[in-house]
């Protein structure tokens, strides 16, 4: 017969116990799990990449309800387990389920420390640990704005870029001076905060947290120095607590953790503890590999295979915020009796530093490139001796000596010796996916085992083992699908519309096999773009393939109503104009009326059924405020007023605003023209800059005033007008059919390289050619809302009435 095992815990490292014993001993025991969360075994590390809205739920389950039944174990999910009875050898749920063990695992994982603060009960006060916390989140970003993570720690800015994701307003609450200081040392931390702030999160350091402002639900935070911060959302993330009162109540040994011996054994027999409620030689793991190595030797105990036991880990961190490469490992400060090598780069935004000690790597910090991590990493675990080399350690052959490379490292790598620590994938299991199941790419080995679909912070070892088992021929160049509906990638899709000659959504579908009938949410409006792109004649623009905004061709706004913005042309307005702004406001009761940056006059408040009607007033084009399209052309008042301008930077504003009006773009656009090199218009920072210089003009491509600020890159100087309009409309016809769809310049000027568009772009009969292409776009654009108010059915959908034909028809 069968003996029982009971696992208390349906987590990470319960269930990766569990597995690795099935892989082991498939019939030792009959199983039971119970689980307080009403949910499969998930990956929670993945809950900072649904916040973020890269993944979905359903992406993150590790094993769904179908893997319990096919091993035959029985989950309890949804279900607390309040009573163990270990004389009897009995556990009981709250709810009264009852379940007799042989043997029985605790992997009650760990609490969110929550700061014991007057008001941290009210309502919008959250840790950040399961997904119900995430789903919280998600919904607070869609009523309100201002959120206040607590914590700088991993968690904390692993939330804050999730919530800046979702359009909040992010402060960052930290009790230190810098910013993870668990993992960091100072250049490290200091590097990383301008990083995020440059994404938009601001930081409010050496701040201790006084209490929770707010009745019902909160609204602020306030310090123990007297200032405050307004809130709408508080996100604890101060640390963790191993839960270990299930065990303390029923007479099992509890430190800070569960105490637990090399065996993963308690005082209690046949009762043991993995993961982040276990406490091992004195430590509680707060990271996934380390709770995987002892998931291994518990199945290894379980199934009567004889092992030296768990010996405790080294951990590396990697922090998961994109465009953000941070990493770190070991022992990273310098103490008595270490020395380190440092690199820093403020150029590249590079630091690295390697702490050594008695001649082996025992820490590392790196950050902006952190490609060698897994490297440094393999060296901290193996304490291999690097005496007389410790500078090729960080800075490689370069600096002389024979370090080895990754290939080197993972060629030594033992068989069992993990790769990827946040799915406990193997070397050997690796290689086995590569040689037995063909797989060929970083992807394909993803798929097929897990290995690098968490952190990502073993891509660069799973690549090496790649290259040494298939050898640099034999790896396949990974072409990323345009969204899950397909595998074919943007290129592919662009070259199948032009070269088959497809010209609405549902022929690209078909023809290229996606996955799905309908398609997604991206690539729905990609496609519409790409045709619309390659074919501009024949392609009807689909319009429920677009977003809110560009289907009704206004902005939406948080309380549900829309915005107004018509196009002012490089800025300059009227009195006649501004007084018929005014009569529209007044006669459609505007709450708000408000210049916006780019020198134009926005309209907040505007009911949908009032948007014809004041477009029809207006009798003024669209600004395209809501559109992937030409948006604005910011002029500074030039050499017709200014003393130090140099040419006339408002008819050069006004003369590319009209001609490119109304263009669909990849992503939005911006341009700015100045009168000279002081540029107070800005365009340094827009996607296209035009800068007067003694006789001529300076073009400056690709720059971001936004989340990612990006300064242009100098694309040329020409000498006449006529050249900056040339120039203007090959380069925006270039990015429009070679960027990929919501590809801002910013990205597409670094992904393609700026030698690679000069290339495009200079001889003049290329120029002229894209010139002509995107003229005939532009000849069959049309000004939506006068369409809109010309269309009885167009404008019905706004009216929320149903429109004559429907009505006729309905007859
Ligand atoms: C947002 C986020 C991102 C993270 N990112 C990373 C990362 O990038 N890398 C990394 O290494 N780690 C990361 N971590 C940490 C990692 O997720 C944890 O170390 C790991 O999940 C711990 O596994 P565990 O099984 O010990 O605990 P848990 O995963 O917490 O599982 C314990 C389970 O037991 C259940 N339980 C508790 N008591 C009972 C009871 N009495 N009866 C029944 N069920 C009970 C709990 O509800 C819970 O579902 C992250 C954590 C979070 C929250
Ligand atoms: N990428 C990753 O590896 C990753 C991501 C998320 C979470 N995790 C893990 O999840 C667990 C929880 O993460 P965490 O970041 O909450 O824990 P943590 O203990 O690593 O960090 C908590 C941070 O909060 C700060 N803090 C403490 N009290 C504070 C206060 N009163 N006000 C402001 N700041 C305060 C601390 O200085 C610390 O930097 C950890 O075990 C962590 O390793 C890992
Ligand atoms: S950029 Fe030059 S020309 Fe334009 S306003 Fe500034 S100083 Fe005057
Ligand atoms: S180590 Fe995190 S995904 Fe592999």
């Amino acid at each position: 017969m069968k003996k029982k095992l009971v696992l208390i815990g349906n987590g990470m490292a319960g269930v990766n116990a569990v597995e690795q014993l099935l892989k082991l001993a498939p019939n030792a025991y009959e199983i039971t799990v119970f689980g307080s969360e009403p949910h499969p075994n998930y990956n929670r590390i993945l809950l900072s990449s649904v916040l973020a809205g890269d993944a979905d739920i359903k992406d993150i389950v590790i094993n769904d309800w179908d893997w319990y039944k096919d091993n035959g174990i029985t989950l309890h999910a949804g279900h607390t387990v309040s009573k163990i009875d270990t004389a009897r050898k009995v556990v009981q749920t709250s709810s009264g389920i009852t379940a007799a063990y042989d043997d029985l695992i605790l992997a009650t994982g760990s609490l969110p420390f929550m700061l014991p603060l007057p008001g941290a009960d009210k309502e919008g006060v959250i840790a950040f640990r399961d997904i119900q916390d995430c789903q919280t989140m998600i919904e607070a970003s869609k009523k309100y704005k201002k959120a206040v993570v607590i914590g700088g720690g991993l968690l904390g800015l692993e939330a804050a870029r999730g919530l800046r994701n979702l359009n909040m307003e992010v402060s960052v609450v930290h009790i230190f001076k810098y910013l993870m200081e668990r993992q960091l040392d100072e250049t490290a931390s200091s590097m990383l905060r301008s990083e995020l702030e440059k994404q938009g999160m601001r930081f409010l350091l050496e701040k201790n947290t006084d209490s929770i402002l707010g009745k019902k639900r909160v609204t602020g935070v306030r310090f123990k120095d007297g200032t405050e911060v307004d809130a709408d959302l508080v996100v604890m993330a101060v640390g963790i607590r191993p839960n270990v009162a299930l065990a303390k109540e029923n007479g099992i040994e509890v430190n800070r953790g569960i105490v637990v011996n090399d065996y993963l054994a308690t005082n209690v027999p046949n009762v043991y503890s993995v993961g982040e409620c276990a406490e091992h030689r004195g430590v509680a793991y707060g990271l996934v590999a380390p709770l995987y190595e002892q998931g291994s030797e518990l199945a290894k105990r379980l199934a009567g295979v004889e092992s030296a036991g768990y010996q405790g880990s080294v951990v590396s961190t990697k922090l998961k915020v994109s465009g953000v490469n941070v990493f770190s490992a070991g022992q990273f400060t310098d103490e008595p009796g270490t020395r380190s090598v440092r690199v820093q780069d403020d150029f590249e935004g590079v630091y690295k530093k390697v702490v050594i000690k008695d001649g082996k790597v025992i820490g590392s910090v790196l950050f902006g490139d952190t490609s060698d991590g897994s490297k440094l990493f393999a060296m901290i675990r193996s304490g291999e001796d690097v005496t007389g080399k410790e500078k090729q350690v960080l800075l490689g052959d370069n600096a002389g000596g024979g370090a080895k490379s990754g290939l080197d490292y993972v060629a030594a790598m033992a068989n069992d010796e993990i790769v990827c620590g946040c799915n406990g994938v193997s070397k050997g299991a690796i290689v086995n996916a590569i040689q037995e199941k063909g797989c060929a790419s970083v992807n394909d080995i993803k798929a097929c085992t897990k290995a690098s679909g968490s952190c990502g912070g073993c891509k660069p070892l799973v690549a090496d083992l790649l290259t040494l088992t298939l050898g640099v021929d034999g790896v396949k160049t990974v072409k990323e699908g345009i969204c899950g509906c397909t595998e074919h990638s943007r290129d592919e899709v662009v070259e199948a519309i032009r070269s088959m000659r497809l010209t609405t959504t549902k022929e690209v579908m078909n023809v290229l096999e996606w996955k799905t009938e309908e398609g997604c949410s991206k690539c729905r409006p990609a496609l519409n773009y790409y045709l619309g792109m390659a074919w501009p004649e024949e392609h009807e623009d689909e319009r429920d393939s677009r977003f809110v905004n560009e289907r009704n061709h206004a902005n939406i706004q948080k309380d549900g109503t829309y915005s107004v913005v018509p196009r002012i042309y490089g800025g300059v307005t009227s009195p006649k104009e501004l007084k018929k702004i005014a009569e529209v406001a007044e006669k459609y009761d505007v709450p708000m009326v408000k210049f916006t940056g780019g020198q134009r006059i926005d309209l907040l408040g505007v009911k949908k059924d009032d948007l014809p009607k004041m477009w029809a007033d207006l009798d003024m084009p669209s600004g395209y405020a809501y559109g992937k399209a030409l948006r604005t052309v910011k002029t500074c008042v030039g050499s017709t007023f200014c003393r130090f301008g140099t040419q006339d930077s408002i008819a050069m504003g006004i003369e590319l605003e009209k001609r490119f009006e109304r263009l669909n773009t990849p992503a939005k656009v911006k341009l700015a023209v100045s009168g000279c090199p002081r540029n107070c218009a800005e365009a340094t920072i827009k996607d296209f800059g035009v800068v007067a210089i003694d006789g001529g003009w300076e073009l400056h491509v690709g720059g971001n005033g936004g989340v990612k600020v990006r300064a242009t890159d100098l694309l040329c100087k020409v000498k006449t007008e006529d050249e900056v309009v040339e120039w203007a409309g090959a380069y925006l016809q270039y990015y429009r059919e070679n960027a990929k769809w919501n590809e801002r310049t910013s990205e597409w000027v670094q992904r393609v390289g700026l030698d690679t568009i000069s290339a495009a772009l200079e001889k003049k009969e290329d120029r002229e050619a894209l010139v002509a292409r995107i003229e005939k776009t532009l000849s069959l654009t049309t000004d939506p809302w006068k369409e809109i108010i010309e269309k009885d059915q167009l404008r019905a959908t706004f009216e929320e009435l149903p429109s004559p034909e429907l009505t006729a028809a309905k007859q």
